[in-house]
């Protein structure tokens, strides 16, 4: 008999949408090369935007959704992997237009694995997860282009979130002056925890009205939020500073002036997890093992979560109240 296992569903059907756990079987899961015993998935906002009906996310239905997962793998018809190895998948079209990590099993490109480097576990890489991926990936870009702890002081927005704790985290642990800014006041030992030096509120970013310039504060931030505090940050970089910009929690209209780019000679950077070239993206999942891993990975950051309370998880991230990471035990 062909062997059963849970995954969480989506479904569309004309207006009618609906999601839970299912009972699938090996052949229903996409023909690809490699099929791994996914052990651990997590739970970032686009996989929120992917469990709703109009969250532009997923392509075709039904769908089992999950953009990163790591397990063991069972079969593969790709030289690059044999059963056992321990692996790392995001990106690409994973949970997007192909199943992803919400299942006990997968099947994906080996194009898209990454082996799991050394010194880190199945558990910690879900903790990581694309979130812990695009803070390493942010820092890339900022010290790409020439920021240094000796540059000034670092922002980080939406910090209490998955990008902004591990930006947090990881920012503090290479000796970094960490400014962290959230709406939850309630959070903030968690950020001190985490290594922010100063906690300031959404608030005081934005401020009554955004001028075209600014009082020059930050050297750098790491901006998953995007929307108004985007446009704040633009007008308050210092000369020649940077904002990596990740996401969009905050808003997708960003209205700013041409003033602090000509005057100030500041810089947007664009970071896409998704795309990310394979020679960069195994070099930064090795640092992640190594240097930049924090202190606080498993303990502080990460939550494990079992697939029946991922729907309640979903719920909770899409309404900004997640803190730090769900790491989903499969
Ligand atoms: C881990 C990564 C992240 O978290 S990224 C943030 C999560 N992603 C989002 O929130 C994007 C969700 N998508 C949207 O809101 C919309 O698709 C849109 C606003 C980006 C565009 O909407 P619109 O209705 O104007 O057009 P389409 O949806 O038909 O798309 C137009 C064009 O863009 C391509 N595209 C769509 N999504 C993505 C994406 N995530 N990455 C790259 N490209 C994207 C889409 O394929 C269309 O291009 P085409 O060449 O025509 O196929
Ligand atoms: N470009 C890329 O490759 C990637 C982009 N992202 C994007 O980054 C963003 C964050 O993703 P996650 O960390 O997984 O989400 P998350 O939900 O864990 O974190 C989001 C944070 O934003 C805060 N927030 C929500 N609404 C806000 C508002 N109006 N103003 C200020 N802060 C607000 C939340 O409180 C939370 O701290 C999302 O937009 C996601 O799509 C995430 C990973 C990769």
């Amino acid at each position: 008999m062909e062997k059963k296992f849970r995954a969480f569903v989506v479904n569309k059907v004309g207006d009618n949408f609906q999601s839970g756990i299912q009972q699938l079987n090996l052949n229903d899961l996409p023909d690809s090369d490699v099929t791994i015993r996914v052990q651990y998935s997590s739970v970032n906002y686009k996989d929120g935007l992917a469990s709703i009906p109009n969250g532009k996310i997923v392509k075709t239905y039904p769908f089992i959704p999950g953009i990163d997962l790591a397990g063991i793998v069972v079969d593969s018809k790709d030289a690059r992997f044999r059963e056992g190895d321990e692996v790392i998948v995001t990106s690409y079209e994973l949970g997007v237009s192909h199943f992803g990590g919400f299942s006990e099993y997968a099947r994906v490109p080996g194009d898209w694995i990454v082996p799991l480097p050394k010194g880190m576990t199945l558990k910690e890489a879900m903790v990581y997860g694309t979130a812990g991926f695009t803070a390493a990936l942010s820092i890339y870009h900022l010290e790409k282009h020439g920021i240094t702890p000796e540059s000034g002081e670092v922002l980080v927005t939406g910090a209490t979130g998955g990008v902004g704790s591990m930006a947090v985290a990881m920012l503090a642990k290479k000796g970094y002056n960490v400014v962290a800014s959230t709406g939850k006041e309630s959070e903030h030992r968690y950020l001190q925890e985490l290594g922010a030096k100063e906690i300031i509120s959404r608030e005081e970013i934005v401020g009554e009205k955004i001028p075209p310039l600014g009082k020059q504060r930050w050297a750098a931030a790491v901006d998953p939020v995007g929307g108004k505090t985007l446009a704040a940050i633009v007008s308050q970089l210092k000369y020649n500073g940077a904002v990596a910009v990740s996401g969009l929690t905050g808003g997708s209209d960003v209205s700013t002036t041409v003033f602090p780019f000509i005057l100030r000679g500041v810089s947007i950077l664009g970071v896409d997890s998704v795309y990310c070239p394979m020679e960069i993206r195994k070099e930064l999942w090795q640092q992640m093992a190594t240097d930049l891993k924090p202190a606080q990975l498993l303990e502080t950051i990460g939550h494990e979560i079992s697939l029946d309370e991922l729907p309640n998880a979903l719920q909770s991230i899409l309404a900004g109240k997640a803190k730090g990471r769900y790491v989903v035990k499969l």
